[in-house]
């Protein structure tokens, strides 16, 4: 049985004063006791949002250098998210991939680093709108995800969260429907069960791309969808509780 993981990702926003907002909310929440919740914060909140978030709520970066230390100004290692307290990072966000050039190999480098560090890795996968309109989505999917996985042993891949986000849904307000989420969440758990059945049956695959309070329970009631990875929505506390009391 798979626990549903809710994640939100502030991408390049918030402020001290949100992370207080949401320490106040969350410490007061009654939440399903299932559900796991986590935050990607900005790399300069990490460590103050560990000391004033509950320690329930896991606290992930949203990406990490391939490099472990050394002269690479701007880059944030996976030893340095640990060391403020994060357990988790995103890796291969469309938006990284897109606007910062991130492909397959540099993706799986920053996975392998991020799993050096003992960090729990989200691997983010999706096709864009042309993609889908060419009929590639499990091709582009399925794709992103054996770049990673071919190059990992067992015990590495069981440590691995998947998030799907199709790439035309993010930021967009157009979300995939339960329907279409569901099919490319079950070709990847199907393609999961090439290298082990023990490993597509306990892999949470998380669905991002404008999930919302609205929409949230019919996407996450689909047997394959196991939480979320949330934007826009993360960054209003209420909307961001409201999505995780549907995963209960
Ligand atoms: O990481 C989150 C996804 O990019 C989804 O963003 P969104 O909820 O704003 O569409």
């Amino acid at each position: 049985m798979r626990a549903p993981l809710i994640a939100g990702n502030w991408k390049m926003n918030g402020s001290l004063s949100l992370i207080d907002t949401f320490a106040e909310a969350l410490s007061g929440a009654e939440l399903p006791q299932a559900v796991t919740l986590a935050l990607a914060v900005p790399f300069p909140y990490v460590g103050v949002a560990r000391e004033r978030l509950p320690q329930s709520v896991r606290l992930a970066g949203q990406t990490l250098s391939d490099q472990p230390s050394g002269a690479f100004t701007g880059e944030v290692s996976g030893a340095m998210l640990a060391d403020v307290g994060a357990d988790m990072v995103l890796v291969g966000h469309s938006e990284r991939r897109t606007l910062f050039g991130e492909d397959d190999a540099a993706v799986l480098a920053r996975v392998q680093a991020a799993l050096g560090q003992g960090l729990t890795p989200v691997l983010c996968l999706g096709e864009t709108l042309e993609e889908r309109d060419a009929e590639r989505t499990e091709a582009v999917v399925l794709g992103q995800l054996e770049a990673v996985m071919e190059a990992l042993d067992s015990d590495e891949r069981a440590r691995l969260v998947l998030a799907y986000e199709p790439v035309w849904a993010i930021g967009t307000g157009r979300t995939a429907t339960p329907e279409q989420a569901q099919q490319v969440h079950a070709a990847i758990r199907a393609r999961l069960e090439r290298y082990d059945g023990a490993l597509a049956a306990s892999m949470q695959v998380l669905y991002g791309g404008s999930m919302k309070p609205d929409n949230a329970a019919e996407l996450l009631a689909q047997p394959d969808i196991d939480g979320g990875l949330i934007g826009g929505a993360s960054l209003k506390v209420d909307d961001f509780l409201a999505i995780c009391q549907s995963a209960g």
